[in-house]
């Protein structure tokens, strides 16, 4: 079976369990005229890389297409424009107010965030305003009522682009079950510069609420993370972020372009002409091409001044070599733009001055919009192409050269800057800042052997034809698919509260109440020794533990001793090195006798003078083997350590590099290690540690214990790691977990818990 015939069938297997495919982006794919004697909409379709990357999915799943017109739709046309619209093209408008799209558009998403996010701090300057942010929101939240109107859970929402990063985090609010996406076009800068923004940590947050982010390079994502854990104090890895509760994955998916299009344009009659026609014109000339938005990122003038370097330096040029420079108005509106076009038209006049006569030009300089067919007659005769963006999130002009240049085999000549640079092997690579090595660039260009030039477009154009943007689309879409699956159940978990347990809990005659220690009751610290119960903790579990009504466990990784000096004085039950060491609770109202709790297990049990009890004779000689692992990668692990107790070996890489994500790395590697070495123990990922245990030590095993153990229980209460357990038909356990969302409930840190905690205690009908 081939390639494309596999991936179509997946694609439309989808159709199966899902809705369809909402695709929100700033701009509408069409732009739109009106006839006002016929009261009619003419619709064209917008060109570029997201438009082509969703044509395949479009036609092989239900398809919405919802964004903003662009332009002032009079109300009293409204109505026939969003029938026609949907009707023709799938879309849905967003109108915003006039005020509210200018500070928006203009003046928030390009003003602020794109300079910033292509690294031009001067050109960013002090445009960051309040009201900017304010319109930015107002504009979000726009597009989130439009959204909400149409989306049903079973529907996937693709957000696009920096315009809508507080997009996810309000369709989120709206309807928390929503399977959502979000790929950002351009790139994500390093943290360095990204923390200028004032509202970087609520961007952030805006785009965390998704349940996949995807980027066009690894290094864009590795600034989102880094990004992250500095700014927000996340939990990251190499693949994605955790946040509130869940984990964000992020996936590395470069677009790319429809070449097939671009082949069966140029093998049109009316192309040929047109490539006829230039080749006369440009007869006898070497040829480079530059098309590009006037934006100030493309690196016009740089490209410019590299041109005239190159005539400068190789004089044989002179008369001999031209460029084709296209600068499609873009962003006319703001101050930036109007100045870029000034300096540019400046430097084109001063060099075809300087440089040309009455029979040569050497900038052929147009301001406007091309037609596809020139465009493709241009890509054609061109003998190199410039793509030198001082940074660029892709750049698809690069990929749209080489789809023309399948006889002439011209060269690319790609920035290192631009995002496509990650992926097309086979390009020129050069420094635009540096005008010498630019200026070399072009003159090696056109002076390259043809065998050279074959070899490089051949890399090259298996590149475009196998990553192409009908492959981009649909694979994102199976990607958030899978993903969201598993994600909308997390997404459903609710947050504890006493609200939604209090009519369970004052109906319960004997509540069990199981609560573990680090990441629940005891915020994590860098050592564990820095960790401990503060006064506040300890009063409520008093107070809860003087209930008749309740018995309450701590359940806890640390050592016996530990426990006894934090809690032995209260009431309350206790489970030291995940349940190996108990002190049970002696409960006066009920059957058990407070005798040994491991009776009847088999193991043989000893007890201590604090009332512990413990299996007597336990193998624990694997110790001696592993503590030298441990050792080993302690002293290669920076900021890592490994801790000793009475029956289980925790090394912790709390402190390790987060940006980096060496302790991740390293705790990998460990983890290997460990389970190719036999013992009769367990290897358990924790929170930052990587623990050996005995297999008689787990939370499940534990709390099994404290549930047989009392067995009149009408209620249980566990909060902290996951047990694994499957309580599904046993609604009176409540089972919650902290900082991390799956179990049946969630609470975000350990102040909740407390809060949570403290409120049960407060119950007034709780005696
Ligand atoms: O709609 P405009 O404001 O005129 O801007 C045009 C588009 O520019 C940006 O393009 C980015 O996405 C391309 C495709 O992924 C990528 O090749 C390029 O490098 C990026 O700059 C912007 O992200 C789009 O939203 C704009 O529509
Ligand atoms: O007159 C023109 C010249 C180019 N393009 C298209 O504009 C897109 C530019 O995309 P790119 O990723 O290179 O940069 P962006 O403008 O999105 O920053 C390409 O698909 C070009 O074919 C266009 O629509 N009109």
């Amino acid at each position: 079976m081939n390639l494309s015939l596999k991936r179509a069938q997946t694609i439309s297997a989808l159709k199966e369990h899902m809705g369809r495919v909402i695709v929100v982006s700033n701009r509408l794919p069409v732009s739109a005229s009106y006839d006002a004697d016929k009261d009619n909409w003419t619709f064209t379709m917008s060109s570029g890389g997201l438009v082509a990357g969703l044509e395949g999915v479009k036609k092989k799943l239900p398809f919405l297409w919802i964004g903003w017109t662009g332009q002032v739709i009079p109300k009293e046309q409204q109505k026939k424009f969003e029938e026609q619209l949907l009707a023709q093209h799938n879309c849905i408008p967003v109108y915003l107010d006039e005020k509210v799209a200018e500070e928006f558009y203009n003046g928030f998403s390009n003003g602020v965030l794109w300079p910033l996010f292509h690294y031009l701090l001067e050109e960013s300057g002090s445009s960051y305003r309040e009201h900017l942010w304010k319109s930015y929101l107002t504009a979000n939240q726009a597009f989130a009522d439009v959204v909400s109107k149409t989306m049903r859970a079973t529907d996937l929402v693709w957000v696009h682009d920096y315009h809508l990063m507080k997009l996810p985090e309000m369709l989120r609010k709206m309807q928390p079950a929503v399977r959502l996406g979000f790929f950002l076009h351009i790139p994500f800068p390093t943290s360095e510069i990204y923390q200028i923004i004032p509202v970087r940590n609520a961007l952030l947050q805006g785009v965390l609420n998704c349940d996949m982010i995807g980027f066009h390079t690894y290094d864009y994502a590795r600034h989102f993370i880094t990004a992250c854990s500095r700014l927000l104090g996340c939990e990251t890895t190499p693949a994605g972020v955790h946040y509130e509760g869940k984990f964000i994955p992020l996936v590395i998916s470069p677009v790319g372009i429809d070449p097939d299009k671009f082949e069966n344009e140029l093998r049109t009659d009316a192309v040929q002409k047109i490539i006829g026609d230039f080749q006369t014109s440009f007869k006898d000339k070497k040829v480079f091409l530059a098309v590009d938005r006037l934006d100030y990122i493309k690196g016009i003038p740089h490209r410019l001044r590299a041109f005239q370097l190159m005539l400068e330096t190789y004089p044989e040029w002179r008369g001999k070599a031209i460029l084709i420079q296209v600068a499609v108005p873009s962003r006319t509106e703001v101050e930036q733009y109007k100045k870029l076009k000034i300096e540019v038209e400046t430097l084109v006049g001063h060099i075809n001055g300087e440089y040309g006569d009455l029979d040569y030009q050497p900038i052929h300089y147009l301001f406007k919009s091309t037609p596809f067919p020139e465009l493709c007659a241009l890509y054609r005769i061109s003998d190199a192409a410039l793509v030198t963006s001082i940074r660029d999130g892709m750049n698809l002009v690069a990929q749209e050269y080489i789809a023309c240049q399948n006889e002439k085999h011209g060269i690319l000549i790609l920035s290192e800057f631009a995002g496509s640079a990650s992926s097309l092997s086979g390009a020129y690579l050069v420094n635009p800042w540096n005008t010498h090595a630019l200026a070399d660039a072009m003159h090696d260009a056109i002076t390259m052997t043809d065998e050279e030039k074959k070899g490089r477009f051949d890399v090259l154009s298996k590149y475009i034809h196998t990553h192409t943007a009908c492959n981009w689309g649909e694979s994102f879409i199976k990607d958030l698919d899978r993903v969201s699956k598993a994600s909308a159940l997390i997404n459903k978990t609710p947050k504890l509260t006493v609200d939604l347990i209090q009519e369970k809990y004052l109906a319960a005659k004997k509540r069990l109440i199981v609560l573990c220690t680090d990441g629940a009751l005891i915020a994590y610290a860098s050592l564990p020794f820095l960790a401990s119960p503060s006064r506040k903790l300890t009063d409520v579990l008093h107070r809860l533990s003087k209930d008749e009504h309740n018995i309450v466990y701590i359940s806890s990784g640390r050592d016996r001793n530990t426990l006894q000096q934090w809690f032995g004085n209260l009431p309350v039950g206790l489970a030291a090195e995940h349940g190996f060491f108990f002190r049970p609770v002696v409960d006066e109202t009920s059957a058990n006798e407070g005798g040994n709790p491991l009776m009847g297990s088999g193991a043989l049990t000893t007890v201590d003078d604090n009332g512990w009890y413990f299996p007597g004779h336990i193998d624990l000689s694997w110790k001696g083997r592993i503590v030298p692992i441990l050792t080993h990668f302690t002293e290669r692990t920076p900021g890592s350590f490994f801790e000793e107790k009475e029956t289980c070996l925790t090394w912790h890489y709390r402190s390790t590099d987060r940006e980096t994500s060496f302790g991740e790395f390293r705790a990998q590697e460990l983890r290997n290690v460990l389970d190719n070495t036999t013992t009769p123990a367990q290897v358990i990922m924790c929170e930052r540690s990587v623990e050996v245990r005995p297999f008689e030590c787990s939370q499940a095993n534990m709390l099994k214990k404290i549930m047989t153990r009392h067995p009149e229980h009408d209620m249980v209460i566990y909060i902290g790691e996951p047990t694994n357990l499957d309580f599904d038909q046993q609604p009176q356990v409540i089972d919650c977990g902290v900082g991390k969302k799956g179990q049946g409930y969630f609470l975000p840190d350990t102040t909740e818990v407390l809060r949570f905690l403290e409120k049960l205690a407060d119950n007034p009908l709780s005696s």
